[in-house]
């Protein structure tokens, strides 16, 4: 096109140049002949007219002349073609004289035939050379084009079609050098598009890779979840529901599909209707529901479910979905109930616990208010129940409880409660009683129900209760001053001699007090240092020479003053204090013997009392293996000793630690021998070094034949099963020679020390290696 459009343009100016040449002709014979050819026709020269009229002529393209002379005649030279195209021009022909004539006019008329003959060779030369030219050009722009761009659209192309999601890891390459000049053209950028395309394409497939395994784990997450899933659309129909949920009520898609959550159980009542609605109206205002639903499965056994229940929110935050989380919790709902009873009831006698007590107790005491009643509280504790409990067992302990508990019971009016306090510890509640008499004629019952004996594993064992009586509002007017009235009361019947009860009187308050602050100062006494150990020697009963010590606790309390082991240590046992306290007595105790066994170079032992609680506790043998190696004492040189009580106690495992303790080479003695109720088969059964002979039979083997044959005897048989033999309470020397002369071993005793301080002891220990150098 634009070949034509310069050829067009070139044909025309030729063209124009062509035209312009006849024009210029026209002109320059109007220069060259119009005046002499005036100047002919003025002088009426015809021939010089024919002459230079001939020689217009003969110029070229002029094909005609007609001269017209004025007025009429007429000169034509030359033959006039109709089928040619021609051009005239007519010149006036003027006489310029004084006056100026017109004389006439010339008419020229030249062909257009060479002009139009010559534009059609141009045209045609013109056309031939543009055609060829435009052709070989178009061939190289066409190569050059291919080179250059169409080879590498058609890479493109092909790379294009060959693009698939399996395909993606071959860039697109170009086959050309990359250089600064092409770096960042068309084809460099659309190849750079289609790459980023690609690496975009990755990029996405990547992540819809990975949102799909994300929605993959997310379902799977939901139908294996151990929880039920339920999805509901917006309109609270079911659309969804996971295999747990199945499992759970036995319903199946097609079962629930398009219900409310709320129908599938079938309760129709307006109670279960209610409560969808809450939920419901919660989910949609709060976003959430929290609860416990009672739902029936497809067989119609009902269960307890956990649900919790939100809305699932389109981006806009609009709730277009609920979800109902369930959790089968019947178990649980089971074992809650179970707590909740264990939780008031004692489980051994099925009575109500202390907690149901006390409510039971308030409940009484604000009917009585009301009614204007008493109320009587007792308190009962049955007496030597601890030693029954660890001479025939716990489960004997346990069957006396529910013999004890059926027999308190069936003393007292349907609405009287008796609930197990803990341990051997009743409480009975007598509401509204008229006099304070009638509580006194209950505890008289009780205590003659307590008089057959209990059958305990064939054995007839008699047992009694100690009851405290306190009265509403004669003694208080509330429950637990009456509690605390009614214990002290029952501490006094204790103490009266068992067996009996006792109405609560105002100083009975001071005793029940004493025992609650001991028990308080008690359990601080170890961190405030208030406690002590004393030391009393232990001599060889033929010499006096000293072999060792007996470590014997005091406390010293800067409120109470010194408070006997008797008072305190029954109480530790009690509150579980022993076994710290007890860890204490373990490590001052070989921590001071080995001083002195460093002071003086003898191998003195030291004895320890170690109470049956200790032994009780999981960690005893660790103790006694951490204080050894702390204090670096040879295990020979301790000696625990140990109650009849403790050997008797079925409840303790003792066979195991004493082994363990025998296998250490630590000793082993028991303690108080004699006082106990047992067979003394256990001595042989036991790996016992020493036997203790209590200070009771010591203290009156001069003045009672029958002390002396016991003592005698013991000190015969624990030789013979080979055993050393210490004497205790030795506090006269004619108490020393009898013991001497039946070759006791060892002797422990007033009569050579009292239990005295670390410093005193040192003091007399140095005294005695002194005197018996
Ligand atoms: N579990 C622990 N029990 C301990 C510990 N320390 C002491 N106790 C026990 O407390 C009970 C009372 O002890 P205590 O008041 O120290 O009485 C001891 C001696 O003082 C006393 N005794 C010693 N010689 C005589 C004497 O000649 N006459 C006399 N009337 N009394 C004397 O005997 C008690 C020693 O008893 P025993 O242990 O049986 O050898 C007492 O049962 C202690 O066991 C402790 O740390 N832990």
């Amino acid at each position: 096109m634009f070949t034509l459009i310069t050829a067009g343009v070139q044909i025309y100016s030729d063209y124009s140049e062509d035209i312009s040449k006849v024009d210029e002709r026209m002109s320059v014979i109007e220069t060259s002949y119009m005046s002499s050819l005036s100047r002919s026709l003025w002088s009426l020269d015809q021939k010089l007219l024919n002459v230079q009229m001939q020689g217009i002529l003969n110029l070229p393209d002029i094909i005609q002349l007609r001269l017209n002379v004025y007025p009429d005649s007429e000169i034509v030279l030359g033959e006039l073609d109709s089928n040619i195209s021609t051009v005239s021009h007519t010149f006036p022909l003027i006489h310029n004289s004084e006056e100026i004539y017109t004389l006439g006019e010339l008419t020229i008329v030249a062909s257009m035939e060479g002009i139009y003959e010559n534009l059609k060779r141009k045209v045609f030369v013109i056309l031939t050379t543009q055609a060829f030219k435009t052709f070989f050009i178009s061939i190289l722009i066409l190569w050059i084009f291919q080179y250059l761009v169409t080879r590498h659209l058609g890479r493109m192309a092909e790379y294009a079609q060959s693009l698939n999601i399996k395909h993606l890891d071959k860039p697109l390459v170009l086959d050309r050098e990359n250089t600064k000049f092409n770096e960042s053209d068309e084809l460099s950028q659309v190849t750079n598009a289609i790459n980023s395309m690609r690496l975009t394409l990755i990029d996405d497939l990547q992540k819809q890779y990975e949102s799909e395994n994300e929605i993959r784990k997310l379902s799977l997450a939901l139908e294996q979840s151990p929880s039920s899933v339920l999805i509901c659309d917006r309109s609270w129909k079911i659309e969804y529901i996971n295999t747990k949920f199945s499992q759970l009520t036995g319903f199946e898609l097609n079962d629930v599909i398009s219900q409310h959550p709320r129908d599938i159980n079938g309760d129709v009542s307006t109670q279960h209707a209610q409560l969808w609605d809450n939920i419901q109206l919660q989910v949609e205002r709060v976003g959430v529901w929290q609860g416990e639903i009672h739902n029936t499965r497809k067989g119609g056994e009902r269960f307890w479910e956990q649900s919790i229940i939100t809305p699932i929110k389109d981006n806009e935050g609009r709730p277009n979905h609920y979800l109902i989380l369930g959790e089968d919790i019947s178990i649980r709902k089971r074992y809650e109930q179970q707590l909740l009873r264990q939780a008031n009831y004692d489980i051994l006698t099925g009575l109500p616990n202390r907690m149901l007590a006390l409510d039971r107790l308030k409940l009484a005491l604000a009917q009585a208010r009301r009614d204007d009643h008493k109320v009587g509280l007792m308190f009962l504790d049955l007496d030597n129940f601890k030693h029954i409990n660890d001479t025939m067992g716990h489960d004997n302990g346990d069957s006396l409880l529910i013999e004890a508990s059926r027999r308190i019971s069936s003393c007292l009016r349907g609405t009287s409660t008796v609930a197990r306090l803990g341990g051997d510890e009743f409480l009975v509640i007598l509401p509204s009683l008229d006099d304070d008499a009638a509580a006194e004629q209950v505890a008289e019952r009780i205590l003659q129900t307590f008089t057959p004996p209990f059958i305990l594993t064939n054995q007839e064992v008699f047992i009694s209760t100690s009851i405290g009586i306190a009265i509403y509002p004669t003694d208080s007017d509330t429950s637990s001053t009456l509690l605390q009235h009614a214990d002290a009361a029952m501490y006094q019947a204790k103490d009266k001699g068992k067996s009996s009860f006792q109405r609560f009187s105002p100083e009975m308050n001071q005793d029940s007090h004493e025992r609650l602050q001991i028990e308080t100062r008690l359990r601080r006494a170890l961190e405030l240092e208030e406690l002590e150990l004393y030391y009393q020697p232990i001599v060889q009963a033929s010499t006096g020479k000293i072999i060792g010590a007996e470590a014997l606790i005091r406390w010293n309390n800067p409120t109470l003053g010194i408070i006997s082991p008797d008072k305190f240590i029954p109480l530790a046992e009690e509150t579980g204090l022993i076994v710290p306290i007890g860890d204490w007595v373990l490590n001052t105790a070989c921590k001071d013997i080995k001083h002195w066994q460093q002071t003086t170079g003898m191998n003195l032992t030291i004895a320890v009392n170690v109470s049956p609680r200790q032994f009780r506790d999981g960690g005893f043998i660790e103790t006694v293996n951490q204080v050894l190696s702390e204090t670096q004492l040879d295990p020979q040189f301790l000696e625990l000793e140990i109650t009849e009580r403790l050997i008797l106690d079925k409840s303790i495992e003792t066979s195991g630690i004493f082994k363990h303790l025998d296998e250490k080479g630590i000793k082993l003695s028991i303690d108080d021998f004699g006082t106990g109720y047992s067979a003394l088969g256990y001595l042989k059964s036991y790996p016992f070094d020493t036997l203790k002979i209590d200070k009771s039979f010591v203290q009156d083997v001069i003045e009672s034949s029958e002390d002396a044959a016991l003592v005698t005897a013991i000190i015969t048989m624990a030789h013979s099963l080979g055993l050393k033999v210490i004497a205790e309470g030795v506090e006269e020397a004619p108490q020393l020679g009898f013991l001497n002369q039946h070759n006791c071993d060892y002797a422990q005793g007033y009569f050579f020390s009292r239990p005295v301080p670390a410093e005193d002891f040192n003091n007399w220990l140095t005294k005695n290696i002194q005197d018996n150098a």
